[in-house]
């Protein structure tokens, strides 16, 4: 285990640095904030400039390094990761919170990301097309785009800037990571992984510090080719803003307000394990987490009972302990955010079935805890029923058909996940059909995609870009169309006769 807390600093140029100015910030323990993580350059322009430039240099080699070569880094990577899988996950629960079992599985999101790029790296395809001219070749290749600027929230430590590195190094571009503030220490941890597998200087390079200064150095810089952005949809938009207005190539993937359907057929003992998961996982801090839960009326009382229930019996606790279930939020603005709902939904007419404040259990009260949460009588029309909450708290809709239930899930200004209940094929069809969601589970919860798959939403989520999957080298790679003309001069004739 890493013994905390821990000195992290920049990694630039293949060294570990302070930040020019010196300044230091700190990472606490959100299940008790009296424990200091680490401590973390609060980084600056000057910072960002030296990034770009150690990552514009190892640009030139790393682009002509074929890609199954690069791709054995890759799999090293993974191989590396595997071993320290522990050692990561426990700092991640200590770090961001999330209970271990959580936390193991988004260190496993980060290997098998490694291993499915490294795949890629032999299947980076492009096409041959017969041209119009008799003498002439035509095909597509990829290029890679350049230098790129990852920017990461904290909900996904080490699975978020895998999904992003793991694809745009196996392209051939190089990379400047800037993680989110609140955890530093599994970023530091991460790159010194990838600097165990032989990194080589200037292909990755890691600046902390606060989005605003850092984070917006980085967009705003001339150097930085293409910003692969994952948070809010208020941060992404003016990412997305910046980005066009200094032509840089710009993936967003942003917030959720992802709903869960419950038909009168439905399976109930499935479709409470998935609420009860899709809801309250990683304390509702997932882009995907359930915030809504749709439910048909003729099941809706013997449904919420079943999941009132389940909710009582939920262990709130450390991450770091082995049998919590709930772990606390990440940080005291996030629990101001869960309880600023909590306040507009008494406003707004709905209903605390359980839950509702913050935990005052007297072996949590030094920690960031919110009591899982349900509301009731909450209608589609409600701000908790539109906005990102990003906390443990469900919302119950009652509706009365399959139309009416789609209905009610496409309205609202998000597109990322969804899940529908039901055992009639014919409504797992038409929902497949008609939700306007980039994600859509049938009998499964909202939460739990696999890297293998792309990853990302429509509406106010996104951009239209998925990252994951093979949509993650559409991403990081330029297409080039190329021509040979093997005539060796312009046959005008064919030209004017076509
Ligand atoms: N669709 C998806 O794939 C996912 C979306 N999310 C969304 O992320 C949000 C939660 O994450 P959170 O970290 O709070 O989101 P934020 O948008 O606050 O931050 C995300 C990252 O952007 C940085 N940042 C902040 N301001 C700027 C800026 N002006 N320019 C550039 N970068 C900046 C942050 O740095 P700092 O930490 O210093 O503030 C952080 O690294 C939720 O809305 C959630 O839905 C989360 C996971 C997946
Ligand atoms: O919230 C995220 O950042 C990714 C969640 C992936 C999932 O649970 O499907």
């Amino acid at each position: 285990m890493v013994t905390t807390p821990l000195t992290c600093l920049n990694y630039i140029d293949g060294e570990w640095l302070a930040a020019k100015s010196q300044a230091i910030l700190e990472s606490r323990n959100p299940a008790d904030w009296r424990e200091v993580i680490a401590t973390f350059p609060s980084s600056g322009a000057e910072d960002v400039d030296a990034a770009v430039m150690a990552a514009s240099k190892a640009y030139h080699n790393w682009r002509l390094t074929p890609a199954p070569a690069r791709a054995e880094f890759i799999y090293r990577i993974g191989e590396i990761l595997l071993q320290r899988k522990e050692e990561l996950a426990y700092l991640m629960s200590q770090e961001m919170g999330k209970p271990l079992a959580e936390a193991r599985g988004d260190v496993q999101e980060g290997i098998d990301c490694a291993i499915y790029s490294a795949g890629e790296g032999r299947r980076m395809f492009g096409q041959t097309t017969p041209s119009e001219m008799p003498n002439k070749f035509a095909m597509t290749v990829r290029s890679p785009v350049g230098v790129c600027a990852l920017i990461t929230p904290w909900n996904f430590p080490v699975a978020i800037p895998c999904w992003k590195m793991m694809p745009a190094l196996v392209c051939g571009n190089t990379v400047i990571l800037k993680p989110a503030k609140d955890t530093p220490a599994c970023a530091t941890l991460l790159v010194e992984i990838f600097q165990q597998a032989g990194l080589p200087n200037g292909l990755v390079n890691l600046v902390h510090g606060h989005g605003d200064e850092v984070g917006q150095a980085l967009i705003e810089h001339p150097g930085i080719n293409l910003v692969s952005f994952t948070g809010s949809s208020q941060t992404g938009a003016e990412v997305g803003a910046t980005c066009g207005r200094t032509f840089k190539r710009v993936c967003l993937e942003l917030g959720g307000k992802n709903a869960q359907i419950v038909m009168d057929d439905a399976d109930l003992e499935l479709a409470l394990e998935g609420a009860i998961w899709g809801a309250f996982g990683t304390t509702g801090q997932r882009c995907t987490a359930t915030s809504r839960l749709i439910l048909h009326r003729d099941i809706k009382e013997k449904f919420t009972a079943m999941l009132l229930d389940k909710t009582r019996k939920l262990r709130l606790g450390k991450g770091t302990e082995s049998d919590t279930e709930v772990g606390p939020l990440v940080n005291k603005s996030q629990l101001e955010r869960v309880s600023y709902y909590l306040e507009v939904a008494h406003n707004e007419g709905a209903k605390v079935l359980i839950g509702g404040k913050v935990c005052t259990d007297e072996q949590l009260k030094h920690g960031f805890f919110f009591e899982p949460t349900i509301l009731n009588h909450v209608t589609p029309d409600m701000r908790v029923a539109r906005e990102e909450i990003f906390g443990p708290v469900v919302t119950l809709i009652e509706v009365s058909s399959f139309e009416e239930a789609i209905k009610v899930l496409n309205d609202t200004p998000y597109g990322l996940s969804s899940s529908v209940y039901t055992s009639d094929v014919n409504r797992a069809f038409q929902a497949m059909r008609d939700i306007e969601a980039g994600i859509t589970y049938i009998n499964g919860p909202t939460i739990g995609a696999e890297v293998h798959l792309p990853f990302g939403g429509v509406k106010q989520t996104g951009n239209g870009h998925r990252e994951a999957g093979s949509a993650a080298i559409d991403v990081f790679t330029e297409w080039k169309t190329v021509y040979v003309d093997f005539s060796g001069r312009l046959q005008r004739a064919q030209i004017d006769n076509r």
